[in-house]
């Protein structure tokens, strides 16, 4: 097999993360190849981001579902990558269709075509987790993939995950008429972040008529005459057309050769990364972004590592950090989590400070006539800082930037208790909040 060419750098995997490094390095004159199997993008442009938050718009303003559709596949060009790839080819990038895998240290085989490099950065994203279920091999089942790229509109829906790709999902179907069941493992949704989001959450949900079963995770599954049958692990059973895999995804490492690199992962886990995002290997130089390495799986997240390992291929270190990465649920109402959540304290021994606040007391809960949502500002007692904060309202996406932005830059609480919010928005509840936190300290 000869070698075709050597490039400065190679990026494996051509979604969010792949494309930011790939255009930077061909923009700042690098010699770069881009290898991608499926669509440059990635994921989130056709598959997750953008379809799921058209629908979910679609769904608040109460369009029709031929018109949400419409409106999807207008802003995901119909799954079709030639824009991005047309993209690729205008900052000087080469896209080598297929799948690439490392075959010795500074070499990659893209189908049967071997590339040399100086430099590899793996982004090959993630994958949905299937969970174990005896029969659900017998069943029609989607994953998030599916579900936001086909036109089938389910009668009935049973959603396996009450996650942030549950919780978007059954918003979605319930709003366009599907009978939606939510079956959660864990007792409550978002299991990981505050309670009180997902009892918010839960309330919005269950207003909409889905049917949510928590505690309780399938454990079998088989067709009936019409549809299926899931049976619970509670002792219930849930009759539907359709089951959609909500159950987490897993970082995509196998197959890519790694074992050539030396790089081992350990099982269920990203690929590991140092503070500069290089892959601590003994083989060359190889750094990691995104999904793959399993730390923040978020599209903001993938982008912010990209960024870090562009500047450190470029000469200029810089390292990561990862206090405030917003993880947000766009469901209506918004759940905004970010920093440390109580129960990540919990578990790491740390003392929290905390205050809340009910939306319905701000003069916008009257005005939007929506007085849903909470805020909770939690502080690290021993630093006198914010460290976290969660808030479950409408446009929480936008107004508790303000918040990320404090834990990020660690400002005092003095100073944060002395800015001024305009009125009336949503975001004059982190006043109060703030000022309880500062006179608590
Ligand atoms: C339903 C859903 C909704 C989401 N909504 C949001 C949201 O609203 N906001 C947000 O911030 N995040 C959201 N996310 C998460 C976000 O989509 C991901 O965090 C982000 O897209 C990850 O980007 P990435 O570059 O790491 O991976 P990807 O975009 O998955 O890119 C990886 C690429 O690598 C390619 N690849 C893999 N292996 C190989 C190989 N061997 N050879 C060649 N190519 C390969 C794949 O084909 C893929 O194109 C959502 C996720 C889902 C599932
Ligand atoms: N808005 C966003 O930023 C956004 C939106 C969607 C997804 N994402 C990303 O996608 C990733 C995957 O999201 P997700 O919601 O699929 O995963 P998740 O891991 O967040 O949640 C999966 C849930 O499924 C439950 N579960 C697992 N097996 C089950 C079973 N057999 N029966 C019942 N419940 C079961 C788990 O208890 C868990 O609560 C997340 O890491 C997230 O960062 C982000």
């Amino acid at each position: 097999m000869g070698q075709i060419h050597h490039y400065d750098a190679v990026v494996l995997g051509g979604g969010t993360a792949g494309e930011l490094v790939a255009t930077g390095l061909a923009r700042a004159g690098r010699d770069v190849a881009l290898v991608e199997r499926r669509l440059v993008g990635g994921v989130s442009p056709y598959f997750a981001c953008v379809p799921s938050k058209s629908l979910l718009l679609s769904a608040r303003r109460g369009e029709t579902w031929e018109m949400a559709l419409a409106r999807r596949d207008a802003l995901t060009g119909r799954r079709r990558d030639d824009p991005a790839a047309a993209r690729m080819a205008e900052a000087g990038v080469t896209v080598l269709r297929g799948r690439g895998h490392v075959v010795e240290p500074g070499a990659i085989d893209v189908d049967g075509v071997r590339h040399g490099y100086d430099d590899l950065v793996v982004c090959t994203g993630s994958e949905p987790v299937v969970p174990a279920v005896d029969g659900l091999g017998d069943v029609p089942v989607w994953t998030s993939d599916e579900a936001l790229s086909v036109p089938d509109l389910p009668r009935r829906l049973v959603i396996l995950g009450g996650g942030p790709v549950g919780c978007e999902m059954a918003q979605v179907y319930a709003s366009f008429g599907s009978q939606v069941t939510l079956v959660e493992a864990s007792g409550r949704l978002l299991a990981g972040e505050a309670p009180f989001t997902g009892e918010v959450l839960a309330d919005a949900l269950r207003r909409m008529g889905v049917d949510l079963r928590l505690g309780a995770a399938a454990s079998n599954a088989g067709r009936k005459d019409t549809g299926l049958r899931l049976w619970l692990s509670d002792g219930g059973t849930v009759d539907a057309d359709r089951v959609l895999a909500a159950a987490g995804r897993r970082p995509r490492v196998e197959g890519l050769g790694l074992e050539n690199l030396g790089v081992a992962v350990a099982p269920g886990h990203g690929l590991p990364v140092d503070e500069t995002c290089r892959v601590p290997s003994e083989a060359g130089r190889v750094w990691a972004a995104g999904d793959v390495t399993g730390v923040a799986r978020t599209a903001h997240a993938a982008r912010y590592q990209a960024r870090v390992v562009l500047s450190n291929l470029l000469g200029r270190r810089r390292t990561t950090d990862y206090r405030a990465i917003p993880r947000v649920v766009y469901t209506t109402p918004t759940v905004y989590s970010v920093g440390i959540s109580p129960r990540q304290a919990d578990e790491l021994g740390i003392d929290l400070c905390t205050a809340g606040y009910d939306l319905a007391a701000t003069a916008r809960a009257a005005v939007e006539a929506d007085e849903r949502g909470r805020v909770e500002l939690y502080a690290d007692r021993s630093r006198g800082l914010l460290a976290g904060a969660a808030a479950a309202g409408l446009y929480a996406e936008e107004w508790m930037s303000e918040i990320t932005l404090a834990i990020r830059a660690e400002t005092p609480l003095s100073l944060l208790t002395d800015v001024v919010h305009a009125f009336p928005t949503y975001g004059e509840s982190v006043e109060a909040p703030l000022r309880e936190l500062a006179a608590d300290l």
